[in-house]
């Protein structure tokens, strides 16, 4: 570790020990001072315990203020549990507020507060880290906030009042919050209303689909203010300059969970507060050259599909919906005619099988994005194993029966499946993880499901098959050759039918709908670009577990 010039060092009082304090620009850090003279009356010091030490990236914390010790409030006026008596000796105290790391992903923040004997020094102390707070660059000051009261059990609210408002205010960052009161009321103020200049960056109080309207808002904010159009699939998109934190507070929480590691709300905040920043690929589709969408998560056509279009008649149920929706479903076993083609990723690094999950500081995100957003025209990479794999101009062409069809242009782990949909996809490298289910038994796809909920591989099924994808297009069997209208009527014969060919399997012939991130699209045939980096997070992908604590040597002394 490279060495910091010192700022400040002094000996304070922590929980009536007397500790070297000490700060330089990356670092603050508290060692007990070990010899027994030090040791203040009436605290309990075991001779032989040495104390590493004690070490916070200045990065991360998150506020510091004066503590007048007569009434135990803190200068922002809240009341803080008194840490210790004030001593004669050390009668003026300051409170450093910091992230510290728990299990699982999870950030709590921690308070630390050290006793001065003169106030001079104390006022010396919390100006110098403030000076350091404020020269980080990142951190948001406003925000505007959006609330879905009705996302997930319906406590978005309470939540945001309860465990993020008071984070927010302790690090001094200022909100304009607006609860929805319909559907699309954040994306239609994002897109027209909201004066975005004002802001730092824009919060979502919700889940997948709260989420998905506000990158709509602001996707659709950004290309109209630059003279871009939106509804052309050839159209090269405009980067959203505003970053999106997201609370979680919805069902599935999968764009929280892949992003940061875990769905919880203070972790989100604090994530925000720091000033985080991580990239996101947004996939955009489209119908007969309109546009239809923005997807963020997973694109199911078949299986998710129809899950979701059955679970959203069944709202009130809350999460356990898509449990529900998710095993008729399962029982249904309805499998699905059509044509998928694909441009391969072929110059890019990474494979949808490789072992290294994307994560914070991903090198394979880093490299991709170096080639983006050119469209050199894909090599066609066609399986010579597989008679229903051709080439057309480039692209991959795969005809068949599915039972589903996914598209995950990052992992989608939520706490359902912690790995997610497509466990190597990265959430910022320009390509979209397309998966395939084939028809297949019952028992089969649902040891296929099962993997999801382990580390066992998913794709490693005979019937499985997975492409990492810039461009793909599907076609429903039923739309190859008339209009879909005509086919909708035709659709009808085929719906009924039973499927003779293979009786032992037991599935049946049928229509489906693509699940859009949480929306079922009115169209079966699309075509999906995926947009490298086109939105920008408050958080840093997920953290590898510190494989030991890492504690610095005070640096400087
Ligand atoms: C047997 C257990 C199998 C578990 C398989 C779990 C795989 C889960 C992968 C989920 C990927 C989720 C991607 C995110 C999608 C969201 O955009 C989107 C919207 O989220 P929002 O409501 O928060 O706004 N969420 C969804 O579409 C929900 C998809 C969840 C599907 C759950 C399916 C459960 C299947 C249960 C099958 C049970 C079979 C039992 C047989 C005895
Ligand atoms: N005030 C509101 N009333 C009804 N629906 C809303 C409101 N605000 C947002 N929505 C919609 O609710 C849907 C689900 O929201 P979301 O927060 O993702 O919860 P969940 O994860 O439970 O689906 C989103 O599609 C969003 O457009
Ligand atoms: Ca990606």
């Amino acid at each position: 570790m490279e060495k910091q010039p010192r700022l400040l060092a002094s000996q304070l009082l922590l929980k009536n020990c007397v500790f070297e304090v000490s700060l330089n620009r990356v670092f603050l850090t508290w060692k007990e001072v070990s010899t027994k003279k030090k040791r203040v009356s009436g605290s309990i010091h075991h001779p032989f315990k040495v104390d590493p030490g004690h070490s916070v990236r200045v990065s991360e914390v998150l506020a510091v203020g004066e503590l007048d010790l007569d009434s135990g409030m803190k200068e922002d006026g809240r009341w803080q549990k008194m840490p210790q008596k004030p001593t004669e000796a050390y009668p003026h105290a300051f409170t450093v507020s910091y992230v510290e790391r728990a299990r699982h992903h999870r950030w709590r923040c921690c308070d630390v507060t050290f006793h001065c004997q003169e106030w001079a020094l104390c006022q010396q102390w919390v100006q110098t880290i403030r000076e350091q707070l404020a020269a980080l660059t990142g951190r948001p000051k406003h925000l505007l906030v959006y609330i879905n009261p009705y996302g997930g059990k319906q406590q978005g609210k309470r939540i945001y009042q309860q465990k993020v408002a008071p984070l927010f205010a302790r690090a001094s960052i200022s909100t304009d919050v607006i609860v929805t009161e319909h559907a699309n009321h954040a994306r239609d103020h994002l897109r027209t209303e909201a004066e975005l200049k004002q802001y730092d960056g824009v919060v979502c109080v919700g889940g997948d689909g709260m989420f998905s309207e506000i990158v709509h808002g602001l996707v659709s904010r950004t290309q109209t203010d630059n003279g871009i159009d939106q509804i052309s699939p050839e159209e090269k998109l405009v980067a959203c300059t505003l970053r999106i934190g997201i609370i979680p507070a919805g069902s599935t929480d999968c764009i929280c969970y892949a992003t940061i590691g875990i769905n919880d709300p203070v972790t989100s905040a604090l994530h925000i507060i720091v000033g985080d920043t991580q990239p996101m690929d947004v996939c955009s589709v489209h119908h007969n050259n309109a546009f239809l969408r923005y997807s963020l998560s997973l694109l199911g056509y078949g299986f998710y599909g129809d899950v979701l279009a059955d679970s959203e008649r069944k709202r009130w149920m809350g999460p356990a919906r898509y449990d529900f929706s998710g095993f008729k479903t399962f029982m249904t076993h309805n499998y699905y005619e059509g044509t998928v083609s694909f441009q391969p990723a072929t110059d890019t690094l990474g494979t949808p099988r490789d072992k290294s999950p994307c994560r914070a500081g991903c090198l394979v995100c880093l490299h991709n994005k170096r080639l983006c957003p050119e469209h050199s025209p894909a090599k066609c990479m066609a399986d010579p194993d597989s008679s229903d794999s051709e080439c057309e101009g480039g692209w991959r062409v795969i005809r068949g029966k599915f039972l589903a069809i996914n598209a995950a242009s990052m992992s989608c782990a939520c706490p359902r499946s912690p790995m997610g949909l497509s466990p190597a996809a990265h959430l910022a490298d320009g390509t979209a993880d397309l998966i395939l289910v084939r028809k297949c038994s019952r028992f089969n796809f649902l040891r296929h499901l099962l993997r999801h909920t382990s580390k066992d591989d998913q794709f490693d099924m005979t019937f499985v098959e997975v492409h990492r994808v810039k461009r793909f297009r599907f076609l429903p069997r039923h739309c190859q050759n008339d209009s879909e209208l005509d086919l909708r009527e035709n659709g009808k014969r085929l719906f009924s039918q039973i499927c003779r060919d293979h009786p032992a399997c037991g599935c049946s012939p049928a229509f489906s709908s693509w699940n859009c991130d949480g929306e079922v699209l009115p169209h079966a045939a699309i075509e999906v670009r995926v947009h490298c980096q086109l939105i920008r997070l408050f958080a840093r992908g997920i953290e590898d577990p510190p494989v030991f604590e890492e504690v610095p040597t005070p640096c400087g002394i």
